[in-house]
C-alpha cells in the first residue's frame, strides 16, 4: 500500500465494486457479447477491446460495443434488440468465464474480522451483480448488495455511494470505497468517502496510478494489512 494514512480504526464501514475490483468478469463479457454480435449478425470483438468500455454499465458497453463494431452510433431499435439478446446470453453464462481474483477472500475476512460492515456497489445490474457473487461465494460477506439500477444515476455520480452509506448507516468519511477505476474514486472524491484502487483491474484503458486515490493495493489481502 503506498499510503501510510490508514487504520482500520479508521473506518466503520466499506463499499466494494465488483468488476475488476473483487472478481475478473472479462471473459464473460466477451463471450455474452460476441452471443449477442452472433444473433445481430454483426462482427465479433475482443477481450482488448471490452476492457476498456467496462465499468460504466451494461447500456454503456452495449452502445460502446455497437459503435466499435459498426463505425457509428446504433439507433435505438438496435439497441433495444442488442439489449435482450445480451441479457438473455449474460444471465445464461453468468460466472463461467470469470475468476475471484487472488486475495479477494482474505481481505473481506480480514475487514469483517476488524469489525467493518461491508456493502457491494456495482455498475452491473442488480440481476447480474447478486446470482454473480452467489455462485462464487462471496454473497455472504455483505450486507447489502446494490447494482447499477439500484438507484437513478450510477457511479460516478456520487448518489450510489451516498445512498449505500445511508443504508449501512455510517458517515462517508468513515466508510472506504475499494474500487478499479476513475468511476469509483470520481464518485468516492465527491461522495466525500476516502478511496483505494486495485492495480489490477480495468480503468477504461488508462493507468491506474494516474487516478486522484488516497491508497493503491496489488491485492485486497493487504488491506487486512493496515492496522
Ligand atoms: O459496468 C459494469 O458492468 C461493471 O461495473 P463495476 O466495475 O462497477 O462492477
Ligand atoms: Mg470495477
Amino acid at each position: 500500500m503506498k499510503s501510510n494514512s490508514f487504520n482500520a480504526s479508521t473506518f466503520d464501514a466499506a463499499i466494494v465494486d465488483l468488476d475488476g475490483t473483487m472478481i475478473d468478469t472479462l471473459g464473460d463479457f466477451v463471450v455474452a457479447l460476441n452471443l449477442m454480435l452472433d444473433d445481430l449478425t454483426l462482427s465479433h470483438v475482443t477481450a482488448k477491446d471490452v476492457e476498456s468500455m467496462v465499468g460504466k454499465g451494461s447500456e454503456h458497453l452495449i452502445r460502446s460495443t455497437l459503435r466499435h463494431v459498426r463505425g457509428s452510433d446504433a439507433d435505438e431499435t438496435l439497441c433495444d434488440a442488442a439489449w435482450q439478446r445480451y441479457t438473455h446470453h449474460y444471465l445464461a453464462i453468468n460466472g463461467q468465464h470469470s475468476a475471484v481474483y487472488p486475495g479477494v477472500i482474505e481481505g473481506l475476512e480480514a475487514l469483517r474480522a476488524q469489525g467493518l460492515r461491508l456493502a457491494c456497489l456495482t455498475n452491473k445490474p442488480n440481476d447480474f451483480a447478486k446470482p454473480l457473487l452467489a455462485a462464487k461465494g462471496l454473497d455472504g460477506y455483505f450486507d447489502f448488495v446494490f447494482g447499477g439500477d439500484a438507484f437513478e444515476r450510477k457511479k460516478p455520480d456520487p448518489l450510489p455511494l451516498q445512498k449505500t452509506c445511508e443504508a449501512l448507516g455510517t458517515s462517508p468519511a468513515r466508510t472506504l470505497m475499494i474500487g478499479d477505476s476513475s468511476n469509483d474514486a470520481q464518485a468516492a472524491r465527491a461522495a466525500g468517502c476516502p478511496v483505494v484502487l486495485v492495480t489490477y483491474g480495468y480503468n477504461h484503458g488508462e493507468p491506474i496510478q494516474g487516478v486522484d486515490a488516497d491508497a493503491f493495493v496489488d491485492s485486497l489481502a493487504e488491506l487486512g494489512r493496515l492496522s
